[in-house]
């Protein structure tokens, strides 16, 4: 059979699979003798738009490099196709593995998460936000080493000109989607960590944590409901585990660990103890959270009989998001399924400005009108210990004004009323 040899070096040898973007071909690069993965762009490069978020996707993937995300060699374009040449990971997707064995055991799932989330830290240090992680996107190869791939619709954290979306749309997929983004603020580190905790749930679970029959009821769920434990799923997880992944899961993308946090703590084994709450986001040469007393396997805490750790305070487990807002949410418009499992939905959202500043600490919800109260919530002590002050100085400035030599006088304070001349009763006040 005749086999198609594109841009005079990488012979197409059998189609992979397809998705939104393009069609995946294992291919051979002729010039270095090796197979590789090529994506072939759907269509032809007349479309300006998707041929420049192909090439972003190129550009972005290519400067990474990193175990646990899959390696671009090249990019170009034969025939009015643009193309994409990637390592070929030779086994399947973790939507496969789900697909084929409906939930996976804890130690699999921490190996995921481990890799995962050090290959999205790697992303994040080059500002880079990945924005679709989800199991379609997490290949492992034949050994089980997981990689991260599809950087199509990444953008630079930092680079507002860089959104390819059309204004007001976000690209996700609503299962994975953090709530800030259902809000329609732009993606941030965190939200990655958010999606990979939706993945991992899944994983452990066999089912996203928030699913419903519409896109847009997904959107509220992410918004305000807190997930329910796997444990009371019947899962069989060690409680550190499911706290620690509760704490991925929280409505507030700074009280998150970060991917780098994530991955040292999956990678410590400390996902194997009891439950313990994540600590306060540390400066990053603070030791990681791998603290956890680490329970050998023999003595783990029966699952089923392990009790459900109550929220701590402003920290660790999901805590219920903000109120919905004041509007109705953005009509979904929902887009074919994607084969990786999940609804694939582009969602028309208004217009959000960004502001300045980088991931996790630019969003702008959590500077807004309800800043006081969530104050208040996070730090309740120091929210106490300041009223506390205020009431204190203002009883000693209304003493002040009732005592001073001008005023006092060994009479009741009295309460001057005004009266409006000729109402009737008007020194009934008195
Ligand atoms: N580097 C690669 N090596 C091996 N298989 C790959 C590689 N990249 C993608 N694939 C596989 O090719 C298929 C299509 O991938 P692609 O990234 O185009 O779409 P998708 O992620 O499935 O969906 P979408 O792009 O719509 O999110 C998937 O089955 C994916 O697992």
């Amino acid at each position: 059979m005749h086999r198609v040899l594109v841009a005079d070096r990488y012979r197409l040898e059998s189609p992979i699979g397809r998705g939104a973007m393009g069609e995946v071909w294992r291919a051979t690069d002729e010039v270095l003798g090796r197979p590789v993965a090529m994506k072939l762009l759907l269509g032809d490069d007349s479309d300006a738009q998707t041929a420049a978020r192909f090439r972003l996707e190129g550009q972005t993937a290519a400067r990474l490099s990193h175990p646990h995300v899959v390696a671009v060699f090249d990019f170009g374009a034969w025939e009015g196709r643009f193309y994409l040449v990637m390592e070929l990971v030779e086994g399947r997707s973790l939507a496969q593995e789900l697909a084929a064995a409906g939930s996976l055991d804890a130690p699999r799932v921490a190996a995921v998460a481990a890799q995962t989330a050090a290959g999205l830290a790697s992303a994040h240090r080059q500002g880079i936000v990945h924005r679709d992680i989800k199991p379609g996107n997490l290949m492992a190869d034949a050994d089980g080493t997981v990689k991260l791939g599809d950087f199509g619709i990444a953008r630079f954290v930092d680079d507002p000109a860089a959104a390819l979306t059309q204004a007001g749309q976000i690209v996700g997929t609503s299962l994975y989607l953090a709530p800030e983004r259902a809000l329609g603020q732009p993606a941030g580190p965190a939200s990655d960590v958010y999606s990979l905790g939706c993945v991992l749930y899944q994983l452990l679970t066999g089912r996203p944590p928030f699913h419903a029959d519409t896109a847009t009821a997904i959107l509220y769920q992410h918004i305000d409901t807190v997930p329910v434990p796997p444990l009371r799923l019947g899962v069989d997880v060690p409680p550190a585990f499911e706290n620690y992944l509760l704490g991925m899961l929280a409505k507030q993308p700074e009280e998150r660990p970060t991917a780098q946090e994530v991955a040292d703590w999956f990678g410590s084994g400390a996902w194997q103890g009891r439950a313990q709450w994540l600590p306060a986001s540390a400066p990053a040469a603070a030791p990681a959270p791998a603290a956890a007393p680490r329970v050998p396997a023999a003595g783990r805490v029966p699952a089923a009989a392990a009790p459900v750790p109550a929220p701590a305070p402003g920290r660790t487990a999901p805590v219920p998001g903000p109120a919905r807002p004041g509007g109705p949410l953005p009509t979904a418009a929902p887009a074919p399924a994607g084969p990786a499992g999940g609804t694939g939905t582009t969602y028309m959202l208004p217009n959000v400005p960004r502001q300045g500043g980088r991931g996790r600490r630019a969003l702008p919800a959590q500077r807004g009108a309800g800043g006081a109260r969530q104050f208040v919530r996070r730090r309740p002590r120091v929210a106490s210990v300041i009223a506390g002050s205020v009431a204190f100085f203002s009883a000693v400035l209304i003493g002040m004004a009732l005592f001073s030599p001008d005023s006092t006088s060994t009479e009741t304070p009295r309460v001057e009323i005004a009266v409006t001349p000729g109402a009737p009763g008007g020194d009934a006040g008195r």
